[in-house]
Parts: structure tokens; C-alpha cells; sequence
């Protein structure tokens, strides 16, 4: 003779549990067809050992997959909701059979399951927040250290060796130059996965504008690497740098250093438009280099000539220089305007 067990129930809004008060269950079978649950299992339930089962028709559809977990005292059983939503009662029908009584340890009204479910939610929002916090401030901090060393070498060679040092700027400084240049690629990706707000359009302008200098005018053709123009652009970029990194560490704990936000948001003024004219001095110096070496130039069919010499790319990135700098001091000036206004009304 078959008997039935006692069943436990609870809900949230996506889920159902059930709890069958069968002690060391074995032969358990459970499964979900056109939204009966149907359950049979060998073990030690109310009326001694014995085969136990149930079925159960739920109030509104459940998805057919079903699991369940076995412990020595009971059987757990984990039914998910075909739509999310708060059930009235269990079963279609509205007398509730015997068997069925709600489990208290786990029964939580619907309000209180929207609190869980938010609490879960602010959790796991606590825990992207830190992760994220945490990889921020460490790039942060790497870019603060590379710069920060260039500006420093940079500045105790001038120092030292006068104007001297000017000439082998490229040979000292830009092995550390390449790698803070290189990993700056990452910012194009911060911004385009919405890791910090700013846009991505601005920060692909500063990315792609110093890594053409850095790698395709200074780092192919040696006969610029000895060139003063080198020490200046580097100079340009570190000094806005050993700035702008401290700023975002801060940044990522919520605290600000005044003098520090007044430096990086005013010194590009100065810094940005003589950075891209140092940088354009480097483009105008390589045209004839790439002209003479014809390096990266495209070659033609006979028929119609030589080769497209690399120079004509140089003309036209100058142009674009000039357009990205207006498009990104026009950016930065919004940016100033933006948190210097802010500053001012929550000082009022
Ligand atoms: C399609 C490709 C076309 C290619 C064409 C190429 C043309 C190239 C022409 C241009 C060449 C430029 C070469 C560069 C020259 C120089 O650099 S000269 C030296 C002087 N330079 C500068 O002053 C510029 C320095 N760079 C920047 O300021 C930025 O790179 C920027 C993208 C231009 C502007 O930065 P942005 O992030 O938009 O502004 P912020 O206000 O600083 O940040 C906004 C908010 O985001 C937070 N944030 C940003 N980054 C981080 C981070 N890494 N970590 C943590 N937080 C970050 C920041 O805190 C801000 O948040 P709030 O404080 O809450 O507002």
C-alpha cells in the first residue's frame, strides 16, 4: 500500500520549494508533466518505512525542469515558476489536501521575499563595486608610477646633463613610455564598457593620437630617435599625467584633493595645445625621413607608377591632429566647466 508524506511548501517569485519529510529516501522519483508534480520514494516518513508519493496540480504553469536534493530527514524539491509573479495558493484546487502545510522556516510574505531579493541584488552590486573599485585603482596607480618615473628621470637629466639630455630622451625613457602608452589602450575600453563615465570618442582620439607618434614617428624611423622634439612631447605627456592618475585614484574612493582638481582640470590648457604642436613639429620632421626611406609606403602596379609614399598619411593626420585637439579641448573644457559648476552650487 502506498502512502503519502508530509509536504512543506514555500515561495518566492520565482520559485517554489517543496519539503517531504522522508527520512534516508531512496528510488526518488520526481518530475513536472502538463503542471502535475508527481512524487514516489522509498523511506521513514510518518507512517514507518514504507513507499510514500504525491501529486500535486500547481495554481499557475511551472516550468517542466525540476530539481531535488536528498539530506538523511528530508527531500527538497525546487520548482521553478513558468512567470515570475506571487502566487495566491499552490494547487488549482482550493480545499488544500492534508498532506500540504506551509513551511514555516522558509516562508516569507511577498514584500519580505522583494526585500530578499534586493538585498541579494545590493550585494552582488557591492561586490562588482569593489571589484571594479580595486582593478581601477591599481591601473590607476601603474600609469601614476610609469608617468612618474618618466617625469622624474626626465627632469634630473635635464638637470645633470643640460641640454644635452635632450638628444637621447627616446634611448632612456621610452621603453617605459611604450608599455604606459600601450596599456592607456585600456581606457578606450573602461569607457566603452561603461567603467567610467566619460565618452569613448574623446579617450580613442588621445589613445590612437600618442601611440601613432610613440610607435609609428618615433619608433620606426630611427633617425628620430635622437631628435629634442622627443623630449618634448614626452615631457607634455607625463607632466599632464603624474596629475590626471592621482586625480582618478582618488577618484575611486570618492575624495578629492582640491589642489589636485584644479590641476588636472586647468593645466591642459597650456599643456594640450603645445603637446599636439610638439607633436606636429615630430610629423613635419618624419615627412621627409619616410619620403627618402619610402618606409610604409604603398607600392603601385608598374603601369602607373612608383609607390604612395607614406607622407601623403602624415598630411592628412596632420589635419587630423588639429581637428582631434578641438575635439578634445572642447571636451575638457565642458568637463572643467562641468565640475567646477557642480563644485560651486554644492558650496552654496
Ligand atoms: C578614430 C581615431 C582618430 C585618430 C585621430 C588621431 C588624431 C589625434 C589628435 C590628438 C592627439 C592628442 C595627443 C595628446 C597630446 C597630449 O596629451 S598633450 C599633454 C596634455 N594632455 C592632456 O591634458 C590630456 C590628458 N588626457 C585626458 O584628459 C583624457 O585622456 C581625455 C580622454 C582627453 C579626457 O578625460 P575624461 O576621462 O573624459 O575626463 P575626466 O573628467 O578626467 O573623467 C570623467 C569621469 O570619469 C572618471 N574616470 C575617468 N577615467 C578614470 C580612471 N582611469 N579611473 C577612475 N575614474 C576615471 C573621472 O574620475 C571622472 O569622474 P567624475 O570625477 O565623477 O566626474
Amino acid at each position: 500500500m502506498t502512502l503519502t508524506p508530509l509536504v512543506y511548501w514555500a515561495q518566492r517569485h520565482e520559485e517554489i520549494y517543496l519539503r517531504v519529510e522522508l527520512t534516508d529516501a531512496q528510488n526518488i522519483a520526481v518530475c513536472v508533466q502538463e503542471n502535475i508534480l508527481r512524487f514516489r520514494a522509498q523511506g521513514h516518513g510518518a507512517k514507518g518505512q514504507n513507499e510514500y508519493e504525491f501529486s500535486l496540480e500547481f495554481f499557475l504553469p511551472v516550468k517542466p525542469e525540476v530539481s531535488y536534493k536528498s539530506t538523511q530527514r528530508q527531500v527538497n524539491i525546487t520548482v521553478h515558476k513558468e512567470q515570475r509573479g506571487w502566487w495566491d495558493r499552490l494547487i488549482v484546487q482550493e480545499r488544500k489536501p492534508a498532506f500540504l502545510a506551509p513551511d514555516f522556516d522558509r516562508w516569507l510574505d511577498e514584500s519580505d521575499a522583494e526585500t530578499e531579493i534586493r538585498e541579494k541584488v545590493s550585494s552582488k552590486q557591492k561586490i562588482e563595486n569593489i571589484l571594479k573599485t580595486g582593478y581601477l585603482f591599481v591601473y590607476n596607480l601603474v600609469q601614476f608610477l610609469g608617468f612618474s618615473w618618466i617625469f622624474v628621470n626626465m627632469t634630473v637629466r635635464l638637470f645633470i646633463f643640460g641640454k644635452d639630455s635632450l638628444y637621447d630622451t627616446f634611448h632612456t625613457i621610452s621603453d617605459v613610455m611604450f608599455f604606459c602608452q600601450l596599456l592607456a589602450a585600456v581606457e578606450v575600453l573602461n569607457a566603452a564598457f561603461g567603467f567610467v563615465k566619460t565618452g569613448v570618442f574623446p579617450t580613442l582620439i588621445q589613445v590612437s593620437g600618442r601611440n601613432f607618434i610613440i610607435f609609428v614617428v618615433f619608433g620606426s624611423l630611427e633617425e628620430m630617435h635622437r631628435q629634442p622634439v622627443v623630449f618634448f612631447v614626452f615631457y607634455l605627456w607625463s607632466a599632464i599625467e603624474i596629475v590626471r592618475y592621482p586625480y582618478y585614484m582618488l577618484g575611486c574612493f570618492n575624495t578629492e584633493w582640491k589642489t589636485l582638481t584644479w590641476l588636472r582640470y586647468t593645466m591642459w590648457i597650456p599643456l594640450y595645445p603645445l603637446g599636439v604642436l610638439a607633436e606636429a613639429v615630430a610629423v613635419i620632421q618624419s615627412i621627409h625621413i619616410f619620403d627618402e626611406t619610402k618606409l610604409f609606403s604603398i607600392p603601385l602596379p608598374k603601369n602607373i607608377g612608383t609607390s604612395i609614399s607614406f607622407s601623403y598619411i602624415l598630411h592628412i593626420y596632420l589635419v587630423l591632429m588639429f581637428l582631434g585637439l578641438f575635439i578634445n579641448v572642447r571636451h575638457l573644457y565642458k568637463q572643467r566647466k562641468r565640475r567646477f559648476r557642480t563644485k560651486k552650487r554644492k558650496a552654496n
